[in-house]
């Protein structure tokens, strides 16, 4: 996993390696600015693009300068520089490459007030504004040359991240941000990247090593960890030889109504699908000849039996909530399952409704249960939360508190675990804001939880096959929740091999 870093750790990673590689920190950003060209080039192939770049007079300006220059040297010659000088402030690397560039005859202008900006007819503007350094909002002349910038429309490359985002943080909605197209980052993506407030700052990013100490990276403390295949790969166990179904747990997937007994089915299917070795569903007796013709290989626990108090000691995990109502019967049955509390549990939909209005319950939630809301079902849980730094801050509270694994659904879902990590799948897409897709992710987790593996891996692997799978129908505009299942067996088998 990748250890994430806030501002202020990736300046002391800075310094690390300046001290220890060693490297001097004007070569650091040398660095830097060709990795941040390597980038553009594969976006930006056209050599005769008209390129302006906006420098402020820190690090990040210092950059700015560097790339101009080196864009020249990758036959990049239609560019101009623009220096926003508002301070008398420079760092001594942005000065360094100032002397640098002047050698290259490439034409420099400075803003030094706001009343006229300069004419600007590049087809590209390079935001080297403000990096990681921002300390405050944008305000004054800076504001209103971003104001003005935004205005132009143009394609904008933001050189690690665009000006006036903040890394980490809540994002003030109203906030004045230069919006990027593209957000080319060094080493690590920054944690604001993966809320979708951002939104307005970036459309996408590309993260580009700059040479910075790995080690040292990895070692820094802080929740936020973002997973790789190689984290899926690892965690995946093959299946044996001589193994039989007993060998893969039997999950138990309560879930569906009359009117939702589609979300049971594709819960229950999916399950299925991720290898548990045995299936059962407790769904209502009204879906039983929907259940049997859309998965045969599930079998039926009927609704009637576990209310008198069937019991539950065979299954190896459960899932409880797809479709399955808010009546009193739903929350017998929510309470019946918690009250046994020898399970593997994961809780989803309706059974966090239910949670919701039975607060109660919360206490009765057995060690690592894991429950798996979007954002609706989070906040009526938990209270309403002003951001989404402060809503996965929540997260990171109550997981503690309850000792509960939290997963929240969003672009990039959060896993956030008792210990105090908040671990950003990477994997999925708009494609995949179809009703129905969570009962998948639910019915996933409980067939990996019935297989033994430890909860925050269940809910990990789930979460990144899911999202794996919806990346493999990328083609296809909105993607029925179905279709999803059918990549899962195969997607499993892939991470299972060797790499
Ligand atoms: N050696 C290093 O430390 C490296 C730094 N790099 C670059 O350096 C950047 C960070 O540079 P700096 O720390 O110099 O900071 P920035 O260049 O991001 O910002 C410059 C200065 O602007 C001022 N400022 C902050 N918020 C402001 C606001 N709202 N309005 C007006 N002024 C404001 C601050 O005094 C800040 O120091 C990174 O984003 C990256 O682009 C890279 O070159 C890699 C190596
Ligand atoms: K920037």
């Amino acid at each position: 996993m990748l250890q994430l870093l806030t501002s202020s750790q990736t300046r002391e990673a800075d310094a690390h390696t300046i001290k220890n590689k060693p490297i001097s920190s004007l070569d650091l950003m040398e660095s830097a600015s060709n990795a941040f060209i390597y980038a553009f080039k594969q976006d930006v192939p056209t050599i005769d693009s008209l390129i302006s770049v906006y420098c402020g007079t820190g690090n990040n300006g210092g950059d700015g300068l560097a790339i101009a220059r080196l864009l020249k040297e990758n036959a990049y010659d239609r560019i101009s520089v623009k220096i926003a000088r508002f301070s008398a402030k420079e760092s001594a690397d942005f000065s360094a490459n100032l002397e640098r560039l002047k050698l290259t005859g490439i034409p420099i202008t400075e803003i030094t007030n706001t009343d006229v900006f300069p004419e600007e007819n590049a087809e590209v503007i390079i935001d080297a504004l403000i990096g990681s350094g921002l300390n405050k909002a944008l305000q004054g002349d800076l504001k209103s040359l971003v104001i003005h910038l935004n205005q132009l429309q143009k394609k904008v490359i933001a050189v690690d991240i665009p000006t006036g985002l903040p890394s980490e943080g809540p994002i003030d909605p109203d906030a004045c941000i230069l919006k990027a197209s593209l957000c080319v980052c060094f080493q690590r993506p920054k944690i604001n990247f993966f809320f979708p407030e951002s939104a307005k700052a970036l459309e996408r990013f590309k993260v580009v090593e700059i040479g910075l100490d790995e080690q040292f990276i990895q070692s820094q403390a802080g929740p936020w960890k973002y997973i790789e295949e190689k984290d899926i790969r690892y965690s995946i166990k093959p299946r044996k030889a001589f193994s039989h179904k007993g060998t893969y747990g039997h999950a138990l997937i309560i879930a569906g109504y009359t009117e939702t007994m589609g979300a049971a089915l594709l819960c229950a299917d999916a399950c299925l699908h991720s290898g548990a070795g045995l299936t059962t569903a407790c769904i209502p007796e009204n879906g039983y000849s929907a259940l049997n013709s859309f998965a045969p290989e599930v079998m039926i626990l009927p609704r009637s039996e576990l209310i008198l108090g069937k019991s539950l000691e065979k299954y190896s995990s459960i899932a409880i909530g797809p479709g399955l109502g808010t009546d009193k019967e739903a929350t017998d049955l929510l309470e019946y399952v918690l009250n046994f509390n020898k399970a593997r549990i994961v809780i989803d939909a309706d059974a966090i409704n239910i949670l919701a209005a039975n607060t109660e319950l919360l206490t009765k939630l057995p060690k690592d249960c894991i429950i798996c809301p979007h954002v609706k079902e989070f906040d009526r849980l938990f209270g309403k939360s002003n951001s989404w730094w402060d809503r996965v801050t929540l997260a990171l509270k109550k997981a503690k508190e309850f000792n509960l694994i939290i997963l929240l659904k969003n672009q990039y879902t959060f896993i956030v675990t008792p210990d105090g990590d908040i671990l950003i799948n990477p994997t999925g897409n708009p494609g995949m804001a179809v009703g129905g897709m969570g009962d998948i992710l639910t019915g996933m987790i409980a067939s990996f939880l019935a297989q033994s593996y430890p909860a925050i891996e269940a809910a990990m692997l789930a979460a990144y096959i899911h999202g794996a799978a919806g990346d493999q129908l990328i083609q296809m505009n909105s993607i029925p929740p179905r279709y999803i299942t059918e990549q899962i067996p195969a997607l499993i088998k892939r991470f299972t091999a060797p790499d």
